[in-house]
C-alpha cells in the first residue's frame, strides 16, 4: 500500500490549531493553507526531475526543473482550501474541480460537478481533500478521473481515517495517500475522531 503520514513539527502545531473547536474561521483557513504547502513541499521532495543547462555569471552549470506536469483536483468544497498551497510550487498546474457532497443519512457521496480537462491523460493527478473518512468521496473523484483517462494519481488529505484509508486503497490500490494525521476512528454519523469537524463548514464559514 502506498500510504504516508508526513511527519513535520509544524505540521503538528497547526493540526492543533485548526483541530481546537475555539479557532475562528480565518485562522481555520490560514492554518490549512499553511499546512497545504507544508504537505505541496514534502510530497514533491522526490518528484521526478528533468536536467538543462544553466548559464551563471560565471560560467555553465546544471540547471532542473520538475518532468511531469500536474492536475490539482480539489474535492469540493473543503479541497478548495489546499489549492493555493500546492499552486504555490506548482504554479503552471492545471486546476479541476469535482464537486461531491456526502449525504447526512446515507453517508454516501453525492456526485453534483466535473471539469476535467484532456490533459489529465498525461499528468500527475493529484487530488485534494482535507477529510478522508469512509473514503466514500475520495473514491468516487478517483472512479471520475480515470474514467477520463487519469494513469497517475496520488490522494492528499489532512485527516484520514483507517476506513477512508482502507477502502480508497481497496478500490485504487495504485494511488499514493497521504496524509499529516491518521486518526482513531469514524463516529456513527461518521465523522473523524479525534478530526476537527465539518472542514467545509469550517473552512467557509457555514
Ligand atoms: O470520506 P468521506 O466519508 O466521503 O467524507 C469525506 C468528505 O466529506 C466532506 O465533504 P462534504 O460532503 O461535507 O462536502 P463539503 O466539503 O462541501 O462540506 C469532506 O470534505 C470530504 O470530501
Ligand atoms: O470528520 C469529517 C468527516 C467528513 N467530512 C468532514 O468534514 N469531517
Ligand atoms: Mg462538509
Amino acid at each position: 500500500m502506498h500510504f504516508t503520514v508526513i511527519e513535520h513539527a509544524l505540521l503538528k502545531a497547526d493540526l492543533s490549531v485548526i483541530r481546537d473547536e475555539k479557532t475562528p474561521n480565518g485562522l481555520f483557513r490560514n492554518r490549512i493553507a499553511r499546512i497545504s504547502e507544508i504537505l505541496a513541499v514534502e510530497i514533491l521532495k522526490n518528484a521526478e526531475l528533468k536536467h538543462f543547462s544553466v548559464q551563471t555569471p560565471l560560467e555553465k552549470t546544471v540547471g532542473f526543473g520538475l518532468r511531469n506536469s500536474y492536475v490539482l483536483v480539489p474535492v469540493l468544497r473543503a479541497g478548495l482550501g489546499l489549492v493555493d498551497g500546492f499552486l504555490k510550487f506548482l504554479p503552471d498546474a492545471g486546476v479541476s474541480h469535482i464537486g461531491v457532497s456526502r449525504d447526512e443519512t446515507t453517508h454516501e457521496p453525492n456526485f453534483y460537478y466535473s471539469n476535467i480537462p484532456e490533459k489529465i491523460q498525461e499528468s500527475i493527478c493529484i487530488i485534494l481533500d482535507p477529510m478522508l473518512a469512509t473514503g466514500g468521496s475520495a473514491t468516487l473523484a478517483a472512479d471520475l478521473l480515470k474514467a477520463k483517462g487519469a494513469k497517475r494519481l496520488m490522494l492528499v488529505s489532512v485527516v484520514a481515517a483507517p476506513e477512508g484509508v482502507r477502502k480508497l486503497n481497496e478500490h485504487h490500490p495504485d494511488i499514493a495517500i497521504y496524509t499529516a494525521a491518521l486518526d482513531r476512528a469514524l463516529n456513527v454519523n461518521k465523522f473523524i475522531l479525534p478530526g476537527l469537524g465539518d472542514a467545509g463548514d469550517r473552512i467557509f464559514g457555514t
